[in-house]
């Protein structure tokens, strides 16, 4: 398992299929693949509101044992909490498709004996090949120059306003881990110089980028900040008004970690201020809402907490779940 903490399995009712519960809204090809194997209960099918669901599940109301374990989606839309926890207290195993862990209160999982299997790497190419496209983006004014043309905008105006390099621009990357390294690792190719903060200074024989101990001095130091750590209380808002101000008006921010990380109405004020130069944001405060201002900027790009999503990890995501399911009723 990708993170566990306290596993407690036992082999499922003789003959019959181990039940789960299924807690997201699409994959259909995970949904098959969990059909396969288990008993599936899913919240989306069943129309319940979620406390219920769990409820009626947990008292095995369709027959069957109760469920033990749980697939969850990431990205805010199920909390795992006490409430989730106490209505389902037949659960031992949460099984999370998201890499960031922020919907899962993991101290409370562990005090119940809970496991607890996330996404783990599977993901970490796919997000840093979206923060480089996103930075590209923003730089190069892809999206607005494709706006440009499709409006008919070319003959009559002629060119379109200039973009800048993405070549020799000073990164800062706050969260160097797994995701941050791989944003690193392609941004050196492109010419760029990077720095990092995060909790402690990496290993200096392993990782040669300047570390900075505050993301102030980071964003002092840097064209371009990318937010590629986990949101919990120490990294909420991480990027605040002060930091948008140490970035300066030519600055650059890509957000593909969480919405929560960045304070979005002092980002939308620098924006709007010119504060900051432009930005590329996947990630929101209030998913799926996205902030009427945002909308109308030529030098934003929008995309939808789609960072993660690939052919290819949908498929590598619904393999590593099944594995995860498996080696908790196998024991
Ligand atoms: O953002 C998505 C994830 O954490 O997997």
């Amino acid at each position: 398992m990708a993170s566990t903490v306290g596993a407690v399995a036992r082999a499922p009712a003789a003959g019959g299929k181990p039940s789960v519960l299924y807690l997201r809204r699409a994959n259909d090809g995970l949904a098959a693949a969990l059909r396969a194997r288990y008993r599936v209960h899913s919240l989306y099918d069943s129309g319940a509101p979620l406390l219920a669901f769990l409820a009626g599940a947990a008292a095995a109301r369709g027959g069957g044992e109760p469920p033990r374990a749980a697939v969850v989606v990431g990205g805010g839309a199920i909390q795992v909490d006490a409430a989730f926890l106490d209505a389902a207290p037949c659960l031992r195993c949460v099984v999370t498709t998201a890499a960031g862990l922020d919907h899962v209160d993991l101290a409370e999982c562990a005090r119940r004996g809970v496991a607890v299997a996330g996404a783990g790497e599977t993901f970490s190419a796919d997000v840093a090949d979206h923060a480089v496209g996103l930075l590209l983006d923003v730089l190069r004014r892809i999206s607005a120059a494709d706006r440009f043309v499709r409006r008919g905008l070319w003959p009559a105006r002629g060119d379109c306003s200039l973009g800048s390099k993405l070549s020799g621009k000073r990164v800062g990357i706050i969260g160097l881990g797994s995701i941050g390294t791989l944003i690193a690792r392609r941004l050196e190719a492109f010419g760029c110089t990077i720095s990092y903060h995060s909790r402690r200074a990496k290993d200096s024989a392993t990782i040669s980028y300047k570390y900075f101990p505050s993301v102030i001095n980071l964003a002092l130091e840097s064209d371009v900040l990318i937010v590629a750590c986990s949101l919990n209380n120490q990294t909420k808002h991480i990027v605040n008004k002060e930091v948008l101000e140490a970035l300066g008006k030519d600055g650059v921010i890509v957000n593909i970690a969480r919405g929560g990380n960045v304070d979005e109405a002092a980002l939308i004020c620098a924006l709007k201020g010119g504060g900051i130069a432009g930005a590329g944001l996947d990630v929101f405060e209030k998913e799926p809402e996205v902030p009427a201002e945002l909308l109308s900027m030529e030098n934003v790009v929008l995309t939808a907490h789609e960072a993660v999503f690939t052919v290819e990890s949908a498929s590598d995501i619904s393999d590593l779940m099944i594995g995860n399911l498996e080696a908790f009723f196998q024991g």
